[in-house]
């Protein structure tokens, strides 16, 4: 039982053997987040392709009001897998213009009288 405000680790009794070059996410299942505000405290949480124990879910129970029972076979999470690219880092003088620049948090996507954080 999730009481309101309360986190748990849940064992999902999954374990995986990903390809080297692949990475799995833990992500939050909308309709546990909409119906009783049940989220993933680290989302998404990274399952690295070397991992071989149980994967396991950070849940978290944002809902003021309500508690949130979790039984076993209960669907909590969904695992994404994707390809990871492997960065290799250049170090430059300068960095190729674009169209955000240097505009950080917020600075996107407001009228004229109404400028975000970092605009
Ligand atoms: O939601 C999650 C996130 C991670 N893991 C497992 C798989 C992952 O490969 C391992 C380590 O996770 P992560 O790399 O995110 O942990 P860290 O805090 O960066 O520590 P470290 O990499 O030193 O273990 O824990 C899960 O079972 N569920």
């Amino acid at each position: 039982m999730l009481g309101p405000g309360e986190r748990a680790t849940v064992g999902t009794g999954v374990a995986i053997a990903l390809p080297d070059g692949y990475v799995a996410f833990v992500v939050p299942r909308s309709g546990l987040a909409f119906r009783h505000g049940i989220t993933i405290v680290n989302a998404p949480g990274t399952v690295d392709a070397g991992y071989r124990g149980e994967i396991k879910v950070a849940l978290l129970n944002t809902d003021a009001r309500e508690p949130y029972a979790i039984e076993a076979g209960d669907r909590i999470a969904q695992l994404v897998v994707m390809p990871v690219a492997r960065a290799r880092f250049v170090e430059v003088e300068r960095l190729p213009g674009s169209m955000r620049g240097e505009g950080g948090f917020g600075s996107t996507g407001f009228g004229e009288h109404k400028q975000g954080v970092n605009a």
